[in-house]
């Protein structure tokens, strides 16, 4: 059996509805389909998440109520779907005005994840009108269970046994994407792009041969295609190399949707929804991959930011960390990485969990209580990462990687190699992230 997850792309209109509903059938094994909210109809158009976020924000604004219903109208006509039928939907988006909530943030988390959830009840509506058996099945049914906060959650392990219990016929299961259930009973979504992680929890959870990701590129390229010209397609990757280019830009999968199916075994094979019959990019576990190439992949993300901490006779105090990661806990706030040296320290945010005041505040407390030579904030930080089971046993690898920049006059910031045996992590200015991926790519990857 197969788990097959759509992504908002799959799923903007009547016509990508319906090949995804010919990708279904074509294959019996495709038995339980997880979506995500319908996604961008052109490049200038707004996804339903985003709608719904403004919606969250305006909720009585009758204009967005309008163009929420009337997005998932377009798609329920498409398929001569009876009015009647539809009332469903467009009862759900108006009900969210008047729910009550316990605090914005879960307000916020209910709304967002409607666009998942009314998605999955209209696909299922859809597929039963089109004669084909099939029943909505949301993550509460499910006993998707989370911790957490309302817009970051994290499945409890709990869940898994909860999906296998799962009453499951012969008939389509239609899962809606990105949240779960809390223990107070609160809607709580995953980060962004969190669709992915539910498609690989519920492959876990119902043991399945093959968790199917389908996006709209032909493969899971070595460089993000928007940044460098007809890069070369991944045609088998492990799941480390997945996690870390993930964790790094390759925003195609989610990061923390690897963590499941590696937990269940489950290879993952991410394939293109307009053109389905290309093999797509496997992940695979690390004894069942054949490596090809030296680097795999070369990624860089915008998401950081760096403080920077100089002392002389750093190395020589007992507990001097450990008062700077105190700090760090008191604001609840996790560190990427901590590169050091002697007398220096680097330590590496994801921007995503720190406000503007909370970052001034963690520096104020680090000044006081370690009485640093220099303390400086780095917001205009990249990471680039280059990715690659064929750099564990190769020497020289990070000449390859460094001369490049050099020769582009890109200077590095920060360079970790070691850590992780299969990556190369190098801390770059903003503005020259894009540059430095193209200039490693060039050298490492022949032109096609
Ligand atoms: N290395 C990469 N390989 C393929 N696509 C990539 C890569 N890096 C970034 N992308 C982008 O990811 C997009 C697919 O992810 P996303 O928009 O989240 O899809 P979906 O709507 O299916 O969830 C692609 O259209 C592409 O622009
Ligand atoms: N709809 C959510 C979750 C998601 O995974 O979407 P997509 O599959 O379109 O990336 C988002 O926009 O973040």
């Amino acid at each position: 059996m197969k788990v097959v997850k759509f992504g908002g792309s799959s799923l903007a209109d009547g016509p990508h509805l319906a090949q995804v509903i010919q990708i279904m059938v074509q294959d019996p094994e495709r038995q339980v389909l997880v979506v995500s909210a319908p996604g961008k109809r052109t490049s200038d158009d707004t996804k339903i998440t985003d709608l719904l976020i403004q919606y969250a924000n305006a909720p009585t604004d009758p204009n967005i109520q309008n163009n929420i219903i009337n997005r998932y109208w377009e798609i329920a006509a498409y398929f001569d779907l009876p009015a009647e039928k539809f009332s469903r939907i467009s009862d759900g988006v108006i009900a969210l005005a008047t729910q009550q909530f316990s605090t914005s943030a879960y307000q916020l988390a209910a709304f967002k994840a409607h666009g998942e959830k009314l998605n999955a009840m209209l696909i299922a509506l859809i597929l039963n009108h089109l004669g084909k058996p099939a029943i909505y099945a949301d993550p509460k049914a499910l006993g998707i269970m989370v911790t957490g906060s309302a817009a970051a959650a994290s499945v409890s392990e709990f869940t898994y046994q909860n999906i296998s219990r799962f009453p499951f016929k012969n008939e389509y299961l239609v899962v809606p994407g990105f949240y779960g259930y809390d223990s107070q009973n609160q809607i709580a979504t995953f980060a962004r792009g969190g669709s992915d992680i539910t498609g690989s929890i519920v492959a876990r959870g119902l043991q399945a041969d093959l968790y199917e990701n389908f996006t709209d590129v032909d493969a899971i390229y070595s460089a993000n295609p928007n940044i460098v010209a007809n890069p070369q397609p991944i045609s088998t990757m492990s799941y480390k190399e997945m996690r870390e280019l993930a964790y790094a830009g390759f925003q195609v999968f989610n990061d923390e949707a690897i963590i499941p199916a590696i937990q269940g075994n489950v290879r993952i094979n991410v394939k293109n929804t307009n053109h389905p019959e290309a093999p797509g990019t496997l992940i695979v576990p690390d004894q069942d991959l054949v490596i090809e190439h030296e680097i795999t992949g070369v990624a860089n993300s915008n998401r950081f930011a760096a403080l920077y901490l100089h002392r002389y006779l750093l190395n020589k105090e007992a507990g001097f960390t450990l008062k700077i990661l105190q700090i760090l806990f008191k604001y609840d706030v996790s560190y990427e990485h901590m590169p050091s040296g002697i007398d220096d320290l680097t330590i590496i945010f994801d921007k995503t969990q720190l406000t503007a005041e909370t970052a001034a505040n963690i520096m104020q407390e680090i000044q006081d209580a370690v009485k640093p030579d220099v303390l400086e904030w780095l917001d205009d930080y990249a990471i680039i990462m280059v990715v690659g089971e064929g750099m564990r046993a190769k020497v020289g690898v990070v000449d390859h990687i460094i001369a490049p920049l050099a020769a582009n006059n890109i200077g590095v910031q920060m360079l970790n190699q070691g850590a992780s045996r299969i990556s190369v992590m190098i801390g770059v200015k903003q503005e020259l992230a894009e540059a430095a991926v193209r200039a490693i790519y060039a050298a490492n990857f022949p032109a096609n």
